[in-house]
């Protein structure tokens, strides 16, 4: 059976900004996989790819085994996408959208009536289908894309960052969704730089950065693979630099603790790698408190996703985001993207 999305070596620039560099992945049928990565790793212009709404320097896309360079409209018919950002007309009800986007699709006549009733029943729409979407929500909002996203009935439903801004109410409406989604059999492709996001939803996910990937795997995979589990341990709630690298010689010396590290950033916290299942927590106040080292606060933690992407890149994934958005002109894309 071919794979429902295969991306192999692609490559994508605007002008002289490779957005992305060299990004492969499978995604097989009925799955959810998930794309992560901090803002401005390449997700969205490979999305763009893989749609057809952008045209790759270099590489294989292929849909069902279609390929999107040679059969760019057979493989829009298999795929659903709910984009970031859409720019819809906010006078026309949800029902009158679902209705225009149905025949820009070419559904059959026929059918559009019943199908727009149908999936406006099941995102729970009710209520508002017919008010001017300018009245809704940001999570009734959502629901209306997914709903447009999925009016013929697309093999694969791909979404680009599907819950930011979201209220938490309004993101588990997303997750429930697309987990019944895939129950149903449909392929989902979600792009996310919310870790637990992508933790709790993706059965597969490839971590994106600088726009090729360093990690592909099942969220326990990539986690397992580091080994151990994470301490955090503040001495005082504010502690003095030397008092934390007294402490970390210390704690070097304990033989379950493979490494430790001082994090200036976070008020001269430490961070260590610990092996799982040693008693580890009582340990390390012991020896703290044997050399009058007292402990503010202590805890102990399977690794998580931020962890792989920490363990491969050298920085958690905030901390990219933050670099990420302050160093983009986005009006310049969006201008780039018109072209
Ligand atoms: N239209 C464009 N013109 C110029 N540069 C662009 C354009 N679109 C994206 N880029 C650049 O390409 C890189 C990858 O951007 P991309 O939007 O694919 O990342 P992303 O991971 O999806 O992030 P986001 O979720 O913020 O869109 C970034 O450095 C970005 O600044």
């Amino acid at each position: 059976m071919a794979a429902a999305v295969l991306i192999k070596n692609l490559r994508k620039s605007y002008g002289d900004v490779p957005a992305v560099k060299d990004i492969s992945f499978t995604v097989e049928p009925g799955e959810i996989f998930g794309l992560l990565g901090p803002n401005g790793a390449g997700k969205t212009t490979t999305i763009r790819c893989l749609c057809t709404l952008a045209k790759p320097d270099r590489g294989k896309i292929e849909v069902g085994g279609i390929s999107a360079i040679a059969s760019p409209k057979a493989v829009r018919q298999r795929l659903g996408y709910v984009a970031q950002e859409v720019a819809i007309d906010k006078v026309l009800t949800g029902r009158e959208l679902l209705k225009l986007q149905a025949a820009l699709y070419h559904l059959p006549k026929k059918s559009i009536g019943d199908r727009t009733n149908q999936l406006i029943e099941v995102l729970g729409l009710q209520d508002y289908a017919d008010k001017k979407t300018g009245t809704y929500s940001g999570g009734i909002r959502k629901r209306l894309d997914l709903a447009a996203g999925l009016l013929h009935q697309p093999e694969v439903l791909v979404l680009d960052e599907p819950t930011v801004g979201l209220d938490i109410e309004s993101r588990m409406v997303v997750w429930e969704f697309l987990q019944a989604l895939r129950e149903a059999g449909t392929t989902v492709l979600i792009t996310s730089h919310y870790l637990e996001e992508i933790d709790a939803l993706a059965d597969r996910l490839a971590i994106i950065d600088q726009g090729v990937v360093i990690a592909e795997g099942t969220p326990s995979e990539l986690k397992d693979k580091l080994g151990g589990d994470r301490i955090t341990l503040r001495i005082r709630e504010f502690t003095p630099y030397e008092e934390a690298e007294k402490a970390k010689y210390i704690l070097e010396s304990l033989p379950f603790v493979e490494n430790v590290i001082v994090n200036t950033v976070q008020g001269n916290s430490l961070n260590l790698i610990v092996t799982s299942g040693q008693n580890s927590l009582s340990k390390i106040e012991q020896s703290l408190s044997e050399v009058s080292l007292p402990t503010f606060s202590l805890a102990q933690s399977r690794p998580s996703l931020d962890d792989v992407y920490l363990a491969a890149t050298g920085k958690t994934i905030m901390d990219a985001q933050i670099a990420a958005s302050s160093s983009r002109d986005l009006k310049k894309e969006k201008k780039q993207q018109m072209k």
